[in-house]
């Protein structure tokens, strides 16, 4: 007989089998863990990247499930010293310094000498870290980068980075979203207990920690936050190129839309999107719309990835705050990527209200954010091979169920169900015609 430990080991040995054919067949071994990333032509395989899910899903659920439930707790609970610690080590450069120490590594006393980080504090971190698979331990106290560490390397030389250190995330998008995530999401996850228990004390967790009234964007528009504003535009547009251009252009349909439609990317950010879109669509007219620092980082986006659609005007950026009456009138669509995942359904709807009031007969409102999958059985969900979770755990819930509380803590907002952005769209004078599912899914909405 069976028992769901046996499954979920066989589902282990099956996946790796499958894994290491693929690896065989193509003539190339399975990336180590010990060396820095290297692109293989099987990243992107959509098959292998469902196996290795799978394995992940089984071998989480064996953790669980063998491991005693107080170590279990002990972990869990004190997870906040990864974020601090991955935090620290962007902030203090050292997988920039080990970079260039490569496989041999190099000792904590000569990493102390370049970042000035207290030796024996930088050792206890990088081996915390190390114990967990981020960087390797290669001797005592001397640390390497390995396959997951090497993400955390900047594009910027050391040399580079001591000469202008506001700019040293600029072209880094992962370190930028882990320093920010190091930053102000784990400053403001301290306060989520007290802003759970007395609902309408404040704005969020994040207002609680920072001692603000403003929302976390108006705060990273107030002078002393510039830094904190262009690393976070690094990292968005970093999370734009993470998703495959197709999602946005089948979302929009460009294809089917006449030349110079106008297209209105709603806080658009720098205008990451927009790029894919005008690179397929070349047909269209495109305005990136968002607050005045982002736009200002948008110039320079522009300005190095594609300075001729600006000089066209076939692409347009505009300083527009989404709570003030949107000045583009019926546009063919208005399209918002994980833009109102940022805000609770009060906020969401005014959002959502403001562009339909500028919309025309036959203007499409495209949302694209995550879709909140439960952890339950579901009518109509994909099947999952058991025992596993019906949304496959951390392999298939992980990231977007960390996604809702990172929402829920800096914005108070939410990721939501595919009947929640109905009731949205219905609440707005907006009709849910279609949705799209894929890493992101597309909403795509008409007037009614
Ligand atoms: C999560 S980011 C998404 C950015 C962009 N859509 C993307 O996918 O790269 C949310 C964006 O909303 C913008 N935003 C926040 N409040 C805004 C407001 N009141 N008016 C316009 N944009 C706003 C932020 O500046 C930020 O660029």
């Amino acid at each position: 007989m069976t028992t769901p430990l046996a499954e979920l080991a066989q589902l282990i040995s099956s996946g790796v089998k499958t894994l290491e054919d693929a690896y065989t067949k193509q003539g190339i071994p399975f990336p180590s863990l010990d060396a820095p990333f290297q692109p293989t032509p099987l990243d992107f395989d959509p098959a292998l990247f469902q196996t290795a899910h799978l394995i992940v899903a089984a071998a989480s659920q064996l953790i669980a499930t063998v491991r005693s439930p107080m170590e279990t707790v002990q972990a869990y609970a004190a997870s906040m010293h990864v974020t601090s610690t991955l935090g620290f080590v962007v902030d203090a450069d050292i997988p920039d310094v080990l970079r260039d120490a490569g496989s041999k590594g190099l000792h904590v006393k000569e990493l102390a000498a370049v970042n000035g980080v207290d030796a024996d504090s930088q050792a206890r971190v990088l081996r915390f870290l190390a114990t967990r698979h981020v960087f390797k331990e290669v001797a005592p106290n001397t640390f390497a980068n390995n396959r997951v560490s090497s993400l955390l390397v900047k594009t910027k030389s050391l040399k580079e980075i001591k000469a202008d250190p506001e700019a040293k995330y600029d072209g880094a998008p992962v370190a930028a979203i882990v320093a920010s995530t190091g930053d102000e999401s784990l400053k403001a996850s301290g306060y989520l207990s007290e802003f759970l228990r007395n609902p309408g004390a404040d704005l969020s967790a994040f207002n609680t920690a920072f001692k603000t009234p403003a929302t976390m964007w108006e705060w990273r528009e107030e002078p002393h936050n510039v830094w904190r504003a262009r690393r976070f535009a690094v990292g968005m547009k970093g999370g734009g190129d993470m998703f495959p251009a197709s999602i946005f252009t089948e979302g929009v349909a460009g294809d089917k839309l006449p030349a110079d439609a106008l297209i209105v990317d709603v806080g658009g950010s720098v205008g990451s999107v927009t790029l894919k879109l005008a690179k397929v669509f070349p047909h269209l007219r495109y305005i990136v719309q968002d607050l005045q620092k982002e736009i200002t980082e948008g110039e320079k986006f522009w300005a190095s990835s594609a300075p001729e659609l600006l000089a066209s005007k076939r692409v347009q950026l505009q300083v527009h705050n989404f709570f003030e009456p949107q000045p583009v009138k019926d546009a063919a669509v208005y399209f918002m990527r994980v833009v109102i995942h940022d805000w609770p359904d009060v906020t969401a709807k005014e959002i959502m209200a403001n562009t339909r009031k500028a919309a025309g007969a036959n203007s499409k409102l495209v949302l694209f954010d995550c879709v909140m999958p439960y952890a339950c059985v579901t009518p109509g969900a994909p099947p999952v091979p058991s025992p596993l979770l019906p949304n496959l755990g951390v392999a298939g819930a992980g990231f977007v169920t960390a996604l809702d509380i990172e929402m829920m803590t800096v914005f108070n907002g939410k990721e939501r169900t595919v009947d929640e952005f109905r009731a949205l769209g219905e609440a707005t004078g907006w009709k849910l015609e279609e949705v799209k599912p894929g890493m992101l899914f597309a909403f795509v909405f008409s007037a009614c």
